[in-house]
């Protein structure tokens, strides 16, 4: 996984960026006319150049000639293995590509960079996403990087999936796709012999997919006023199975030979072949990748084409591992794998934290990327009290262990108040059970509706649950009742409309109570939901304040963009931002999103439900669970969480939903403060005053956008299933991604447990590597949940 943020000192990263800016490359500075090299250029590995450079040595650098190669197959074989196995370099002369070709491929290059600054400007780009770019030095801010090199380049994607002929510079477009055709075959015929050198069928490597990605690297090297001190390619070797490399006919091109660096001898019509770090990697070290540099120049510019073959644009991150036919007690694996498999994680609440403690736990290079400067997400526990108070969730739906999230809160031993609907004065928060009675005992009357449900049957076209009860009105005129009944059905859809967070007239009677609640009742997290979510994160390379702006998936990697511009590049990401943020477009998807998939996004519904949290100097108020509001319409209807009973904190919460909570969303935290407190001096006149408040904004905060989401009318219900259905490389988790237990803490962290299982057989099953992977869970010991009575 790579990032291209730059811890360097600001001195160094501003004259970088000053540079950068320019667009124009070392060839800019040289057109300027300096006469020395800039400080960014000065190299640690050009000042040791001085002594350890041996120009004269005797060893001579392999030359193998390709002509007649049917007939001489057995030779050419066994020189292309002694130069892979010895040198791991060599040159080539009758490879196949014309001469010509050759030459009007350096000159094709040397047309572009040649070109002015304003012509080269729109290429300019470090977006490994775009197919063709220009710039000079792609590690420029790289931490790694010791100094910059004195080289600019080009490079063109050109396999798997190229370059659009119009995306290719025109002054270099045809004999670069003329090049890359020949280079291409040319590459199948070396794959042949490289197999065969190994003891392999000739199409191995080739079926391995070692020639599924070629990409075409055009270097201009500008004369150097101070070559001593700066360096034309810094020492590295190839990330790639292998690499073609022409040049012309200046030389600078050196490798590490037996302890000392060696010319490369430019050859006109000759190409250089080296191994590349994959292609050592799967020869079990057979055949080496072998470090090389290129050294500046006064004269020039120098022009070199190099034709990486790879496995594509993400090549770094693919695992392979030594070839099997290649092991044998004799020939363990020298290394196991190239590099384990990434994954991208954004958002830091319950489903993006567990998807990433998943993966992590099976190995794979995890980073969660959460805007926020703090992780949980809806879960987020205050404790500006004194004590936690939870300002999202705060109960476990279903306190047994069937709940996924059981294990992890039993082992953390963390007490649980169940709610379970006492003398309140309204009272079961479980919306099946229609036991909600007034101060007077009276009840809403369960044949009401009970016959929404003969409405639901009757019609096929769905309906809002507002106005299901009307029609039951309209035919059971005896049924509508007046007074406190009335009132009290009112708070009964007060408590609908907070358990899904809308109102009653966009909730879908067909979906309303088809939910699947988890047995043992409602639990509230006495002591926050926080110890859990700092469990999941514990360990994990979190990078908080990482807002994501842009997500672009490609055939075998995807590349993640933030705010800040920088990008982050995996084999996968696990997308676990809230449905709010999702549907507010601020991240873009390059390709975009499937059409059934940005419908999904579309129709969902999401609510609002927020708390406002009151902290009184004493408790004044019955030793009950809910104190409820009732009155004329719901949306004057409401209720306090007595906070008192479960946690023995004088607290109340207030939580209006749907339109109640959005008009609330308004105002400011002290008149939001206050409209409760008015609320609540409505059943107890006197009320004193609460000494401290906390306001929640899950509508309007941009990290979230709603509060959980619901099946709005007429929309089917398997929307989040859809919603959950990865894209390519791109993998679905949040509460809104269950179609189980949607709108809950439980629901968004199984969508991260699944998320991550459907990433790691994905990514693993690509690569044929299901065997090294194995995750490294151990069993979860099942220990019950504390359950505790106050
Ligand atoms: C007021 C309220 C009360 C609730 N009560 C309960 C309850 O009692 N019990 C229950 O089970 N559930 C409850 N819920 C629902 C529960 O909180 C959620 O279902 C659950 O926490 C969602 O988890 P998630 O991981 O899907 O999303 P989130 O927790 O929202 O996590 C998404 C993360 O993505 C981050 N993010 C957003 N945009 C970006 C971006 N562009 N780049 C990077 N990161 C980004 C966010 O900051 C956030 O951290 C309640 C919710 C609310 C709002
Ligand atoms: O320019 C050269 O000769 C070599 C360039 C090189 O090694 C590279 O780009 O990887
Ligand atoms: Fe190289």
């Amino acid at each position: 996984m790579t990032t291209s943020n730059t811890q360097q000192s600001y001195d160094k990263t501003s004259e970088l960026k000053a540079f950068d800016d320019t667009k124009a490359g070392v060839k800019g500075l040289i057109d300027s006319g300096i006469t020395k090299v800039p400080q960014i250029f000065i190299h640690p590995e050009a000042l040791e150049n001085k002594t350890t450079n041996p120009k004269n040595t005797h060893f001579i650098f392999p030359l193998i000639d390709l002509q007649n190669i049917s007939i001489n197959n057995k030779e050419i074989v066994k020189q292309i293995q002694e130069a892979s196995e010895t040198w791991g370099f060599f040159q080539v002369i009758n490879h196949g590509i014309p001469v010509p070709v050759l030459d009007e491929m350096l000159r094709g290059a040397r047309r572009f960079h040649d070109q002015d600054i304003d012509v080269k400007k729109p290429y300019y780009s470090r977006d490994i996403a775009r197919k063709v770019m220009y710039n000079c030095n792609f590690d420029l801010f790289s931490e790694k990087s010791l100094a910059a090199n004195w080289r600019d380049s080009l490079y063109s994607v050109m396999a798997p999936n190229p370059a659009t002929p119009e995306e290719i510079p025109e002054t270099c477009r045809e004999i670069t796709i003329e090049y890359s055709n020949y280079v291409m075959n040319l590459g199948y015929t070396l794959l042949e012999l490289f197999s065969e050198g190994l003891g392999l069928k000739p199409n191995h490597l080739k079926e391995m997919g070692c020639a599924e990605g070629l990409g075409i690297l055009c270097n201009y090297y500008p004369k150097c006023p101070q070559p001593e001190i700066a360096i034309g390619t810094s020492r590295h070797a190839d990330n790639d199975f292998f690499t073609v490399l022409l040049q012309d006919d200046i030389g600078g091109l050196q490798v590490l030979h037996k302890n000392q660096w060696v010319d490369v001898p430019p050859t006109h019509g000759a190409l250089v072949v080296n191994i590349g770090d994959i292609l050592q990697l799967i020869s079990n070290d057979k055949y080496k990748s072998v470090v090389h540099r290129v050294l500046a120049n006064t004269i020039g510019p120098r022009i070199s084409i190099a034709s990486f073959f790879s496995t594509g644009p993400f090549s770094t991150s693919r695992i392979y591992g030594p070839i099997e036919e290649l092991l044998s007690k004799d020939n363990p694996p020298k290394r196991r794998n190239a590099a384990s498999p990434s994954v991208i994680v954004i958002g830091g609440g319950f489903a993006g934290l567990a998807a990433a403690r998943t993966l992590y736990d099976a190995s794979f290079q995890v980073v969660v990327l959460e805007s926020r400067d703090r992780i949980g997400g809806r879960v987020h526990t205050d404790y500006s009290f004194g004590f936690p108070v939870d300002l999202g969730a705060s109960w476990l739906h279903g306190v047994g262990n069937e709940n996924p999230l059981a294990p992890l809160i039993g082992k953390l031993g963390l007490p649980l108040y169940r709610t379970s609907g006492d003398n309140s004065v309204l009272y079961d928060h479980d919306l099946e059970s229609y036991g909600l009675f007034d101060m007077e005992g009276n009840q809403v009357p369960q044949d009401l509706v009970s016959k929404t449900d003969l409405i639901r049957k009757e019609n096929s076209e769905d309906m809002s649950i507002g106005c299901a009860i009307s029609m039951v009105f309209e035919r059971r005129p005896d049924l509508r009742l007046n007074g406190l009944g009335h009132k009290v059905l009112q708070w009964y859809l007060c408590r609908m409309e907070g358990w899904f967070a809308a109102d009653a007239d966009t909730i879908s009677l067909k979906c309303w109570d088809q939910e699947e609640l988890l047995p043992g009742g409602h639990g509230l997290m006495v002591r926050g939901y926080k110890p859990v979510i700092n469990t999941l994160a514990k360990g994990l390379d979190i990078r908080l304040g990482h807002r994501v702006t842009e997500i672009v998936r490609r055939y075998n990697g995807v590349k993640v963009t933030v705010e800040d511009g920088s990008t982050f590049v995996a084999d996968a990401a696990i997308i676990a931002v809230p449905l709010g943020v999702l549907k507010s477009n601020c991240i873009k998807f390059e390709p975009r999103l499937p059409e059934w998939k940005e419908a999904a996004i579309k129709e969902l519904g999401v609510g609002i439900e927020n708390k406002i949290i009151l902290h009184f100097q004493d408790v004044f108020w019955p030793n009950v669970e809910f104190l409820g509001v009732v009155a004329e319409s719901s949306y004057e209807c409401s209720y306090f969480l007595n906070l008192h009973k479960a946690t023995g904190h004088s607290v109340l919460v207030y939580m209006p939903a749907g339109q109640l909570a959005r008009d609330i969303g308004e105002l400011s935290d002290e008149a939001a403060a206050n409209f409760a407190f008015t609320q609540l001096k409505r059943i107890l006149p006197n009320a004193t005053a609460p000494i401290q408040y906390l306001v929640s904004h899950w509508g309007t905060d941009i990290n979230s956008l709603g509060s959980y989401s619901y099946d709005t009318v007429g929309k089917p219900h398997d929307l989040y299933e859809k919603l959950r259905i990865p894209v390519d490389n791109l993998f679905f988790a949040g509460e809104a991604t269950s179609a189980d237990y949607p709108g809950s803490v439980h629901g968004a962290y199984s969508t991260g447990l699944l998320a991550a299982e459907d990433c790691r057989m994905r990514v693993l099953e690509r690569h044929g590597e299901l065997d090294i992977f194995q995750p490294a869970m151990d069993e979860e010991t099942l220990i019950p949940i504390l359950i505790s009575r106050m």
